[in-house]
C-alpha cells in the first residue's frame, strides 16, 4: 500500500493537528486574544502550532540566553520563556513601543517580565552590541525579511556548539519560488540559499506553517 507523504493541510486536518498537540496555556491565549483585536495585523504573530513547536524546542534546549528577532505583542517570546533554564533569560529586540508594550503586560501577567529584556532599537545594533563570543543557545528570527542574513551573520559567532538558530517565514507563502520582482520573497529566497550554502550550519526546512528552518550550530572540531 502507498500513499502519499505530503498530507495537503485542510481546515479540518489543521484543527486535528493542533487538536493533538501541546495547547496554548492561559497567558498565551491571552495574547492571541488580544493579538487578534488587531485585526490584519494579527498574522503577524506565529500561529498556534508554531507557537507549540517554539515551547517544545525551548524546553528541549533549555537555554541559559536565548535571543528573539521580532517580538510584536510578545507571543513567541512567550513560548520560547517557557523553556528558559531555571536561571535563562530571553533578549528580545523590535522596533515598536506599541506593540510591545502589549508583549510587557503579557509577560508581566504571566510571571516572566524580569527574565525578558526588551530593546527597542533596530534588531542590528542590539545584536551587534551583544558579546562576540559564543554565548547563545537558542535565536529564534522573526522580522523584518531584508535584515535576515545580516541577523543570522550577527548570529552565527555567538551561538554556542549546538546551539539552535531558527527562522521564521522562510516559504513566505509559496512566493520564494518565484519572486516575480517583489524584493520580500526575493529576500528570503536570499536567505534561504544564504544558509544552505553555510557549513557553520546543519539545517532543517520544515513547511509547517509559512515554513520554518531550524540549524543547529556545529562545534569547531567538527568535520
Ligand atoms: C512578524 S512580527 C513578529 C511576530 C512575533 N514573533 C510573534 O510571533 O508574535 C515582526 C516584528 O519585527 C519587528 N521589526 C521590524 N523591523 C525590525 C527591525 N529592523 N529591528 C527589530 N525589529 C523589527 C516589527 O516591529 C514586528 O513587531
Amino acid at each position: 500500500m502507498s500513499f502519499d507523504k505530503q498530507v495537503r493541510v485542510t481546515p479540518e486536518l489543521y484543527d486535528y493537528v493542533l487538536d493533538h498537540s501541546l495547547a496554548p496555556d492561559p497567558a498565551q491565549r491571552t495574547v492571541i486574544e488580544r493579538t487578534r483585536g488587531m485585526g490584519g495585523l494579527a498574522g503577524l504573530q506565529v500561529p498556534a502550532e508554531q507557537g507549540a513547536l517554539l515551547t517544545l524546542l525551548s524546553g528541549v534546549v533549555r537555554p541559559r540566553v536565548a535571543v528573539e528577532v521580532g517580538t510584536f505583542t510578545g507571543y513567541s517570546a512567550l513560548c520560547i520563556a517557557k523553556g528558559l533554564a531555571a536561571d535563562g533569560r530571553l533578549l528580545c529586540c523590535d522596533v515598536s513601543e506599541e506593540w510591545t508594550d502589549i508583549a510587557r503586560e503579557t509577560w508581566r501577567e504571566a510571571g516572566v517580565a524580569d527574565r525578558i529584556d526588551l530593546r527597542i532599537a533596530p534588531a542590528l545594533e542590539t545584536l551587534d552590541a551583544l558579546p562576540s563570543h559564543p554565548h547563545i543557545d537558542l535565536a529564534f528570527i522573526d522580522a523584518n525579511k531584508d535584515g535576515y542574513i545580516s541577523y543570522w551573520e550577527a548570529l552565527v559567532p555567538r551561538m554556542r556548539p549546538n546551539g539552535l538558530l531558527i527562522a521564521d517565514n522562510v516559504l513566505y507563502g509559496g512566493q520564494v519560488l518565484k519572486p516575480d520582482g517583489d524584493p520580500t520573497p526575493a529576500a528570503v529566497h536570499a536567505f534561504n540559499e544564504h544558509v544552505k550554502a553555510d557549513r557553520r550550519v546543519e539545517p532543517v526546512m520544515l513547511p509547517v506553517a509559512d515554513g520554518i528552518t531550524l540549524a543547529r550550530v556545529r562545534a569547531l572540531d567538527e568535520d
